[in-house]
C-alpha cells in the first residue's frame, strides 16, 4: 500500500466515479484511453451500445455491441445504471461491475454524454467527479470529426449539430478542460483525478490523527 496518488490505498478507500463528457470529437476517448493506460487504479466502465463497431474498437474492451432487441431486453431486466439515446443510437452503463470495483477502491472511468453524467450524479452523488472536455473551436471540432476513419459527411454533420446542445450543459460539471493542446489537456485531466484522490484520502486519516492527538496530549500533560 502507498500514499502516492499513483497507487491509491485500496482496501480503506472507496473508488471515485470519474465521469468524462464532451461534444463528439472533442477528444475524450483519446484522453481517457491514455489515462487508462498510464494511471494505476482506474478501470473503464464498458458501456453497451447499438451503434456499429469502429475499426479501432474491440468487443467488451471499448463497448458491448448489441442489437436493438438485446439492448431493450437489458433495459427490461434493469441491467443499466443509466441509459440514453445519443444521436440515433442507444448507449447504457451496465450496473454489474461498478459497485464491486468502487468497494475494492478502484476508480471507475465513465465516458458518457450529459444525460448519463446527470443520471450517475443523481444515483450516486457522493461518488461522482465530473469533467467536461471542450474543443478550442467549432472549426477544429469539424476537422477532428472529419479525421476519424468512420467519418461520412452526414455522420460528421449530425455530430457537429449536436455540439451546441452538449456544450450548453458545461455548467453542470465539476471541472472543465479546454482540449487545445493534447498534452496540456491530459495533464489537467490526470491532475483532477489525483486531486480528488488526495481530497478523499483525508477521510481515511482519522485514526492516524487520533493517535497523533493522543500523543500530543500526553506530551502537554508532561507524560
Ligand atoms: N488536442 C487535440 N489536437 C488535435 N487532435 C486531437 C486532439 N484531441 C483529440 N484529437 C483527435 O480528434 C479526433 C476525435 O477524438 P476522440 O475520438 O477522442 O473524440 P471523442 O470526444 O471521444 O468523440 P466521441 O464522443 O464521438 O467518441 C481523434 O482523431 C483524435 O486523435
Ligand atoms: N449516456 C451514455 N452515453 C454514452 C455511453 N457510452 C457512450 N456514451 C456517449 O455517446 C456519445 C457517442 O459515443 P461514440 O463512441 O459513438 O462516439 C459520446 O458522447 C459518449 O460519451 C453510456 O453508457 N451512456
Amino acid at each position: 500500500m502507498s500514499n502516492n496518488p499513483l497507487q491509491p490505498n485500496r482496501p480503506d478507500r472507496r473508488g471515485i466515479m470519474f465521469v468524462v463528457s464532451s461534444p463528439s470529437g472533442a477528444g475524450k476517448t483519446t484522453l481517457t484511453r491514455r489515462m487508462l493506460k498510464e494511471v494505476e487504479g482506474v478501470e473503464l466502465s464498458v458501456s453497451a451500445t447499438t451503434r456499429a463497431i469502429r475499426p479501432d474498437e474491440e468487443e467488451a474492451v471499448h463497448y458491448y455491441f448489441k442489437s436493438h432487441d438485446e439492448f431493450r431486453s437489458l433495459i427490461g431486466g434493469d441491467q443499466f445504471l443509466e441509459w440514453a439515446q445519443v444521436f440515433e443510437h442507444y448507449y447504457g452503463t451496465p450496473r454489474g461491475k461498478v459497485e464491486p470495483l468502487l468497494r475494492q477502491g478502484i476508480d471507475v472511468l465513465f465516458d458518457v454524454d450529459w444525460q448519463g453524467a446527470r443520471m450517475l450524479k443523481q444515483c450516486m452523488p457522493g461518488d461522482v467527479v465530473s469533467v467536461f472536455i471542450l474543443p478550442p473551436s467549432i472549426a477544429e471540432l469539424k476537422k477532428r470529426l472529419e479525421g476519424r476513419a468512420e467519418a461520412t459527411p452526414e455522420a460528421v454533420m449530425k455530430r457537429l449539430l449536436g455540439a451546441g446542445p452538449d456544450i450548453k450543459r458545461w455548467g453542470e460539471y465539476d471541472y472543465v478542460i479546454m482540449n487545445d493542446n493534447i498534452e496540456t489537456a491530459y495533464e489537467e485531466l490526470r491532475s483532477i483525478l489525483y486531486t480528488e484522490r488526495l481530497a478523499r484520502r483525508k477521510a481515511s486519516q482519522g485514526a492516524r490523527v487520533d493517535v497523533l492527538l493522543a500523543d500530543a496530549e500526553k506530551l502537554e500533560k508532561g507524560g
